[in-house]
């Protein structure tokens, strides 16, 4: 995968959707909370996912689980920098999974392909922190934050409201300055979303990006929404994640990101040699 500026992964050819590992940095809970023993198992997790054929990685600090206190700002810059710069010339696009604009003027210093922020780069200063650059910027819909948004997710039309969000963030950031061939959209699946919240979401993607007229980012891996209808535990998840994929990419998502790469490529191998994308 070429990865020149303003060439991202869904400006190449684009009928075939791009795979985005996740690779969460949790702290090291082998040792003293050094970081030699978490930067040796994502640089493993990346050759792996590297040897799957995955095409974006997607490095995350913080786990944004609901109900889970906000990281510090020094503690994600000590688990996330040392993989941003052990991993920026190992091949695929490099994503950083973070809202602080902080993080993202040192990712952005590191070098990454791309910027993925579950916040919509709402946070003061974060499109001071991404204008000046060239990388990729996905947006994606949040309702509320990680620590409240599942209490009582509620919507009037969550299709329309998703859309209208991303439809306000894509118009702010491209009056400040931003080019949009750099920008993606995500509705961002168990943010603030009850399951049927979720999958009115998936079935609307192909509204989603003919509305919005950017690339679509879908990420469903392993999701409550996927247990919802497979009643499997989370570690049980992958062949439901990716008929979530591939219900997406049917529907013109060109990013799915995903904990199974292997698998997924695989199924995005066959779904794509057998269905005619030349609609
Ligand atoms: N763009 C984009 N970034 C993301 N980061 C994440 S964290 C997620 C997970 O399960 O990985 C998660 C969600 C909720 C709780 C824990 C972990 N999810 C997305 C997504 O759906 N889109």
């Amino acid at each position: 995968l070429q990865f020149g500026r303003f060439n991202y992964p869904w400006r190449g050819d684009r009928v075939r959707a791009r795979v985005m590992g996740i690779l969460n940095v949790t702290p090291d809970s082998f040792s003293d909370g050094g970081q030699h023993q978490s930067l040796e198992f994502a640089i493993s997790h990346a050759e792996q996912m590297i040897l799957d054929g995955v095409d974006i990685i997607d490095v995350g600090g913080e786990s944004s689980r609901p109900g889970a206190p906000p990281l510090p700002l020094e503690q994600e810059l000590q688990r996330v920098m040392p993989v941003l710069y052990a991993l920026r010339d190992i091949g695929p696009a490099i994503s950083v999974d973070t809202y602080k604009p902080q993080v993202m003027r040192e990712a952005i210093i590191a070098g990454v392909d791309m910027i993925n922020d579950i916040n919509g780069f709402r946070a003061p200063g974060a499109i001071d922190a991404v204008r000046d650059s060239d990388c990729g910027l996905c947006i994606m819909h949040m309702q509320s934050d990680p620590q409240h948004m599942q209490l009582a997710p509620s919507y009037t039309d969550v299709v329309a409201e998703v859309i209208a969000f991303l439809r306000e963030r894509i118009a702010t950031l491209t009056a400040a300055g931003i080019d949009p061939r750099r920008l993606c959209i995500d509705p961002g699946f168990g943010f603030g979303k009850t399951v049927e919240h979720n999958y009115a979401l998936l079935k609307a993607t192909g509204q989603l990006i003919a509305e919005l007229n950017v690339p679509l980012l879908a990420g469903l891996s392993r999701k409550s929404m996927v247990g919802a209808v497979t009643g499997k535990p989370v570690e049980q998840r992958m062949a439901g994640s990716v008929g979530g994929a591939l219900a997406a990419v049917a529907q013109g998502a060109l990013i799915v990101r995903v904990h199974d790469v292997a698998e997924t490529v695989d199924a995005l191998k066959v779904w794509q040699a057998g269905f005619n994308l030349q609609r």
